[in-house]
């Protein structure tokens, strides 16, 4: 099947989606609303899995909650590991009094293996996990393979107290039950399906895996991200909110998972449709204009809408109160000169009257990545001011630091500032979003990445200052 625009690979709910060179498009609705473009370049380069650690008191239903969690996100990639599984083995003379050996201990657990196994997960790398038997304390000789995958799960009763561990997680969830029902729970497990006797399991509850759990396991709460009350009920709602919440992170691209602090604006077939007039080289340059005026308008528009507001009621014409909000005060733009001016006038038709800044920042000699200030003009109140940097085009992400750097050495917050971008490359975001964590940094799509030689954003657009402002 062909369509004249290209050849038509995929059809989802009615939409033709067209593919010039015939490449394949993932057939998922959901992600057609999100940035195609992220998405393009998930599906041939590397993604992160989403990582969840669950940690709790022995005995607490960890596994169960990892299993429920499992089963909702039935139709994701999903791994569990177990920090049980990186337990050490018992050497010969341990082993002669394992009676006094404390396994709640975080030394217990071999966390360097841990964390080496999650970062090879991390960089979509399989990884052979050691089997751990209860009964002997040693490791068995055979591994168990497991896969890279979506989501990572690993449960344990000390994944929140170890630093490194807790450092790789995206979420962390604490399992709470009450401290009676977890020993019951205990000497149940220990005796049917662990070789122990009941006078034994009492006796290393009281001596170690009480007081561990006092000193390491219930402080690691505190690290938490949600704490499920858990017990003789299992909290469905909780688990029912977790996967939600996971499921919406992955939808995002991966880029949005790993920032706070960036937002994508959603897509939809209008502004896929703006896209792509203004990134078609035939287009000509009173359409690239006007099509880039109106994606600029939109990301302007966006930006405002993060800023901070209060409460207002005004009467309407029917006489009747209506409660909303008031735009914030003080604000102004910084247009980084020349390609960000392009964006001054979606400013000044949201904002009538507001004040605008110019930086203009230039690359020292060859240096791509260094940019030295050649000129600015800012509000001399620029301090107790919003400030809403833009740029169009977010490539290395050099120019848009310096910017931020000059912004902020006038005495601005970092977190009021928002940085406003129509196209960004994946460097660019990693390099602002890291350095500038309370920046806001706003796009309508994230391409691919950025040309080794040329530095030009991929597809991008080309030079966006030639195109829109000369003939
Ligand atoms: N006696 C003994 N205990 C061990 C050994 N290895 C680990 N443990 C105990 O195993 C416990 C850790 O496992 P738990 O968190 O209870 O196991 P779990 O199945 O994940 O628990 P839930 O899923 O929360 O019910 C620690 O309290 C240790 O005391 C061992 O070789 N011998
Ligand atoms: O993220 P970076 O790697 O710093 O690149 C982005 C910068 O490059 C472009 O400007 P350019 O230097 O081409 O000047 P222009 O605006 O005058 O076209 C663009 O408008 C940004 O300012
Ligand atoms: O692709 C790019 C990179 C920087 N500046 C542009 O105008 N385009």
């Amino acid at each position: 099947m062909t369509s004249s625009a290209g050849k038509i690979v995929e059809t989802v709910n009615g939409l033709h989606i067209t593919c010039p060179n015939g490449g394949s498009i993932e057939s998922d609705s959901d992600e057609l609303k999100g940035s195609r473009s992220s998405r393009q370049r998930s599906t041939r380069g590397r993604t992160q899995p989403f990582f969840i650690g669950v940690a709790g008191g022995t005995a607490s239903g960890k596994t169960t909650v990892c299993d429920k969690i499992m089963q909702r996100l039935h139709d994701q990639c999903v791994v569990m590991l177990s920090q049980d599984s990186f337990y050490r083995g018992l050497t010969p003379e341990e082993l002669a009094d394992v009676a006094s050996y404390n396994f709640d201990h975080p030394d217990s657990i071999d966390n360097t293996a841990v964390v080496s196994c999650l970062d090879d997960l991390k960089n979509m790398r399989a990884v052979d996990v050691p089997i751990y038997d209860f009964t002997s304390h040693q490791r068995s000789t055979e591994v168990r393979r497991v896969e890279p995958a979506d989501v990572v799960i690993i449960e344990g009763i000390l994944v929140l107290h170890i630093e490194e561990i807790r450092s790789l997680l995206n979420m962390k969830i604490f399992v709470d039950t009450d401290d009676d029902l977890r020993l019951a729970r205990r000497i149940q497990r220990d005796v049917a399906m662990r070789g122990r006797d009941i006078a034994g399991v009492i006796d290393q509850y009281t001596k170690f895996v009480k007081p561990a759990f006092d000193t390491f396991v219930a402080p690691s709460r505190k690290h938490a991200d949600i704490i499920i009350p858990w017990g003789r009920m299992e909290n469905e709602v909780a688990i029912d909110l977790i996967t939600e919440h996971i499921k919406m992170k992955l939808r995002q691209p991966e880029l949005q998972r790993l920032y706070h602090n960036l937002e994508v604006i959603p897509s939809n077939f209008q502004i896929r449709g703006m896209h792509t007039l203004i990134r078609d080289r035939t287009t000509s340059k009173a359409d690239f204009v006007f099509y880039a005026d109106r994606l600029l308008r939109l990301v302007v528009e966006h930006g405002l809408g993060h800023l901070p507001f209060t409460e207002k009621c005004v009467v309407t014409g029917t006489g009747h109160p209506y409660i909303g909000v008031d735009f914030a005060k003080k604000l102004c733009g910084v247009s980084i000169i020349r390609s960000g001016e392009s964006m001054e006038n979606a400013l000044r038709a949201c904002c009538k009257g507001i004040k605008i800044g110019k930086i203009l920042v230039h690359r020292v000699g060859d240096h791509v990545m260094e940019k030295e200030l050649i000129y600015e003009k800012l509000p001399a109140d620029i301090a107790e001011r919003h400030v809403l940097v833009m740029d169009p085009i977010l490539a290395t992400g050099n120019s848009a630091i310096r910017a931020i750097q000059v912004v902020m050495s006038k005495g601005v917050d970092e977190g009021k500032i928002l940085f406003l971008s129509l196209i960004a490359a994946p460097e660019g975001i990693h390099m602002v979003c890291r350095k500038f964590p309370r920046v806001k940094v706003i796009t309508s799509e994230i391409d691919e990445g950025i040309d080794e030689s040329t530095f030009q954003v991929v597809p991008g657009v080309g030079e966006f200052g030639d195109l829109y402002f000369c003939d």
